[in-house]
């Protein structure tokens, strides 16, 4: 049986994703939308990250709280990726960022790799591939082929926007990978856009359609 498929049905994403796909929609707010959804979803993703206890000194006097045991590395698949990233070590500052260079050719959908910051050994517990668009999975499962041979003991994958396409195909090539979404969509179109979508998340992003 496959690692969970997680959409989450928290009323903040529907709400903030009804922005995100709207094609009225400018650069600023997208980004903006773009850093509030992952964040939830950073929280959601992560809610079985191992604790350990710490000893503070409240004003008042002390106490044991739990701080995160595991050393968490995001891999922003750029550059669409990149907004995720930016908005989830704001909430988890001591994590790791591993950036990876992908982009889908237009006329094969197949992933190429121009830039590659992975380590060469494990140095975290837990590594997150995120990326707005599963859309084939081809990048999904470039991405996790290549953090896969890095050692990382624990991989998650977080997406914005997915097709139920890209869905089957990463599960397949990853069975153990738990992957979290804020919606699942109906179809790929005919050149591989998810539909309904929003278009390619790196231009939205970025300002380059
Ligand atoms: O599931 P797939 O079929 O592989 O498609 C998804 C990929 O396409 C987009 O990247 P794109 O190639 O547009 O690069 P960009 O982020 O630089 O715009 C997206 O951010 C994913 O990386
Ligand atoms: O719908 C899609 C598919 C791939 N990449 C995108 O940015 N959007
Ligand atoms: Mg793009």
């Amino acid at each position: 049986m496959p690692a969970p498929v997680n959409v989450s049905r928290h009323p903040l994403i529907q709400h903030k994703l009804a922005r995100l796909r709207s094609v009225e929609t400018k650069p600023p707010e997208f980004r903006d939308q773009v850093a509030e959804i992952s964040r939830v979803l950073l929280f959601e993703a992560t809610h079985d990250l191992r604790l350990a206890p710490t000893l503070v000194h409240t004003p008042l006097t002390e106490t044991t709280c739990q701080t995160i045991a595991d050393q968490v590395g995001f891999v922003p698949v750029l550059r669409a990726g990149l907004g995720m990233a930016e908005a989830m070590l704001e909430a988890l500052t001591e994590a790791t960022v591993w950036h990876l260079g992908l982009y889908r050719d237009h006329a094969t959908l197949k992933p190429v790799t121009y830039y590659n910051k992975l380590p060469p050994k494990p140095t975290m517990d837990v590594g997150i591939v995120l990326d707005p668009m599963l859309a084939t999975g081809g990048s999904a499962i470039a991405a996790l082929d290549i953090l896969q041979k890095t050692g990382t003991p624990r991989l998650i994958f977080i997406g914005l926007i997915a097709a139920p396409e890209g869905v089957a195909a990463l599960q397949a090539a990853h069975p153990n990978v738990p992957i979290h979404l804020a919606a699942l969509d109906s179809h790929l179109n005919e050149v591989g856009y998810i539909v309904p979508g929003l278009g390619d998340a790196g231009d939205r992003q970025f300002g380059t359609a």
